[in-house]
């Protein structure tokens, strides 16, 4: 029987959608409240019709009287729309955001790459949802507000973590990651047209500018590393959702590619959702569409002596509501993988 009770605020989005399709899996928890902003008042059915059991469910807007009464709140809305909404929930409220509000501990790195306009001001940090990550189950047990990591940083971080934590790699990451479009949202834009984005790739965010850089250093010092440095390049792929994160970084003396298998294998041993994949198998998007799961490779490249790791996730599901989902178990004292599968959809 279901006993927690769910909102889902953005409910109109891509995020919002695909925690409500998580969700619907998820044995112990009833959805209660949709909600949105421009289209308050549909059908939930005209806006996700994938969502079949909910399409006669009207968006509500989003705001605390429609959002309180519930367990759960889930946040899948534009950054500083986040903090707002929050601020008007009860502290007695697990509240889980999807967006970048509450991710960064340094206002300074905020101001740099999301800027401070006053609406959209540094908000501060929450246990941050990426269970994998040292420290933060024990962050997330019990907690009642948690921060979802964005899509790069959780491929990223996952696809790099392991050299990091065994002290293979000197911490001066490059990291190339070509992305689904649904990365965008659902906003009307040129660039994301189909006749822009189909048949080609183009990067964006070049130059150490994107705003998932800081988080992924983040990332990487809670890990252990010492002053990482990370040059991170998007690329913008014609596919719907997935993300395939090539990380590479300079080997410390005499690291060898069985020390990097090693390392990989002991750090993924008992993780649910992420799997190392065989010897000379590398990760491939499709493998993991739909699916709360990260597949990682890694080896060396002795020419270059660097290392190379590939990670593939999908942006919507381990990268967002997969990982909300994980998160939300932990914080109710819920088995971990209560819910979620790693069972995924191809072709
Ligand atoms: N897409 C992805 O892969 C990922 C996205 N995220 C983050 O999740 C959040 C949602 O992203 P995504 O679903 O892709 O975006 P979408 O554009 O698809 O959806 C945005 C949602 O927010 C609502 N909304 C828009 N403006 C406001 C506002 N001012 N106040 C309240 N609600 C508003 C929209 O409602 P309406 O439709 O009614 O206008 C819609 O429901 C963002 O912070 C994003 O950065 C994080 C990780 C991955
Ligand atoms: C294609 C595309 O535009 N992708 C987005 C991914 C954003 C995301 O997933 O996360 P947050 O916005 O919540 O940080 C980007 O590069 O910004």
């Amino acid at each position: 029987m279901s006993t927690i009770t769910a909102a889902v605020a953005g409910a109109s989005g891509y995020v919002g959608g695909e925690v409500l399709r998580t969700l619907l899996a998820h044995p112990e928890v009833t959805i209660g409240a949709v909600t949105a902003s421009s289209n308050a008042g549909a059908r939930l059915g005209e806006l996700q019709p994938h969502l079949l059991p909910l399409a006669d469910r009207v968006l509500d807007p989003t705001d605390a009287e429609h959002l309180a009464g519930h367990d759960v709140v889930f946040l899948g809305l534009p950054h500083g729309a986040s903090a707002e909404v929050a601020a008007t929930l009860g502290d007695d409220v697990l509240v889980i955001d999807c967006g970048a509000d509450f991710r960064l501990d340094s206002s300074d790195d905020w101001a740099e790459f999301y800027g401070g306009d006053g609406a959209h001001d540094w908000a501060g940090t929450w246990p941050y949802g990426l269970p994998e990550l040292p420290g933060q189950r024990e962050a997330l047990a019990g907690a009642k507000r948690v921060a979802v990591p964005g899509c790069f940083p959780t491929i990223s971080t996952l696809t790099a973590m392991p050299a990091v934590l065994a002290d293979l790699v000197h911490p001066d990451l490059t990291i190339v990651a070509p992305t689904g479009t649904s990365g965008a949202g659902k906003k009307l834009a040129p660039g994301f047209l189909a006749s822009e984005v189909m048949g080609q790739a183009s990067a964006y965010g070049v130059g150490g500018v994107h705003r998932h850089t800081p988080e992924i250093e983040q990332n990487l010092r809670k890990a252990g590393a010492a002053d990482p440095v990370v040059s991170f390049t998007p690329i913008l792929a014609p596919m719907a959702r997935g993300i395939l994160a090539t990380v590479s970084a300079p080997l410390k003396d005499g690291v060898t590619a069985d020390d990097v298998r090693a390392a990989y294998e002991k750090a993924y041993a008992d993780e649910p959702f992420v799997h190392v994949l065989p010897d000379g198998t590398w990760p491939q998007t499709k493998s993991v569409l739909g699916a709360n799961l990260a597949l990682v490779q890694a080896t060396v490249d002795p020419r270059a002596n660097k290392l190379v790791a590939i990670g593939a996730m999908d942006n919507l599901a381990k990268g967002t509501a997969g990982g909300a989902v994980q998160s939300m178990n932990l914080a109710l004292g819920l088995p971990e993988t209560t819910g979620l599968s790693t069972v995924g959809t191809a072709p």
